[in-house]
């Protein structure tokens, strides 16, 4: 017999708290997952003091939920509130709200993910370049940095005023190159190392994509681009599972280290049922502006040969270009001008578009 979700609630609701409710009834329990036989979930106390002496309360929950009939590895962990967790007004990053089921985000026709498995290699380059190729052709385009623990787009799209929320609830996104873009980065300075745990990062998400007028400048997007944090964590789980999710794209380097992380990332989509729209190479190779010379430096042609094993579009291998990197940093997206990546992105955002993904 297959273990749900109410079977374990059901079971946690047994454990009393000392003011006569229990964790269920005083909506303690966070993010649970269940997921064949494993079990997770978080207990969230009021306080870190009442965090110290909660341990026993923990292990019950755990003893209680592991003795359920299916219930296999079962894993809880105890959290609390602090007051530096969350930045000050506009509350990014509150706890996840219950929801049935994926929805559509407000203001947008299409979610698209940008993802990989290993950080680093330039998804979060491509997520604005793409974003920036596919408005230069007409579409309206959203950016949402979803990279929570290290927000990029601020600096790659040369956006980093604080939005504005004029009732204390809504988020105006901000506008840079013909793209409207959110960041978790524009609400936090930007030294600031962001601390949440995984059910304060679901609740941060569930937020950029509720709470943002993403129609705000052009009438409904047509893509919201989200940019995703690097690997198989919370943040993807949360993003398709609560959104609609048009598709998502894979980026990695050729090299074997990084393709073995991918196709960890490819796994995680095939069991989301989030289709994988195609696989990106990013720094397939150099060519040497001084003598013409081509080198392999992280190897060349692995995406493409896993794409082809897979069964998935192989949309492109971009080469390491120093106009890459630092119009990146200068928050001018190489894709804003002419040259030969700006024609990958634009060949790349072409094909989105002629696909009905874009
Ligand atoms: N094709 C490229 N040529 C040259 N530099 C690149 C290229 N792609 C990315 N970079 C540079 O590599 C660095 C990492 O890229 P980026 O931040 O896009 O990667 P990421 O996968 O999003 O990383 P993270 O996992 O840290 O979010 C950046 O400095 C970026 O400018």
């Amino acid at each position: 017999m297959s273990l749900s979700r109410d079977d374990v609630t059901r079971a946690l609701s047994t454990i009393e708290t000392p003011d006569g409710g229990n964790i269920v009834s005083g909506d303690m329990i966070r993010a649970l997952i269940v997921d064949g036989d494993a079990v997770r979930f978080v207990i969230e106390v009021p306080s870190a003091e009442i965090a110290k002496v909660s341990e026993p309360l923990r292990a019950a929950a755990e003893r209680v939920v592991a003795a359920l009939p299916g219930a296999g590895r079962v894993q809880a962990v105890l959290t609390a509130p602090t007051a530096e967790k969350a930045p000050p007004s506009l509350k990014i990053g509150g706890h996840p709200k219950p929801q049935e089921g994926p929805m559509r985000v407000p203001g947008v026709k299409r979610v698209l993910a940008i993802a990989s498995g290993k950080g680093g290699v330039g998804k979060s380059t491509v997520s604005s370049n793409l974003a920036v190729a596919l408005a230069r052709q007409g579409r309206k385009v959203g950016l949402l940095d979803g990279d929570i623990h290290g927000p990029s787009q601020p600096r790659m799209m040369g956006a980093t005023q604080r939005p504005a929320s004029p009732d204390g609830k809504s988020i105006i996104p901000l506008q840079a190159h013909g793209v409207t873009l959110m960041s978790i980065g524009l609400m936090l300075a930007e030294d600031k190392a962001v601390i949440w745990r995984g059910p304060m990062l679901m609740g941060a998400l569930q937020q950029m994509m509720g709470q943002v007028q993403w129609d705000h400048y052009d009438g409904e997007l047509d893509i919201l681009i989200v940019d995703l944090p690097p690997g198989t964590g919370d943040v993807q789980l949360t993003l398709c599972t609560k959104a609609v999710v048009e598709g998502a794209i894979v980026v990695s380097t050729p090299q074997d280290v990084a393709l073995l992380d991918a196709r960890k990332a490819l796994d995680m989509f095939a069991s989301l049922k989030t289709p994988v729209l195609g696989l990106i190479e990013n720094m397939s190779l150099f060519h040497c502006p001084e003598c013409g010379h081509e080198a392999h430096i992280f190897g060349h042609g692995g995406v493409a040969t896993e794409a082809a094993r897979l069964g998935l579009p192989f949309l492109g291998a971009l080469p390491i270009d120093l106009d890459t990197r630092l119009a990146g940093d200068a928050g001018t997206p190489v894709a804003l001008g002419d040259g030969v990546m700006a024609d990958a992105f634009a060949g790349i955002a072409g094909r989105l578009i002629a696909n009905g993904h874009a």
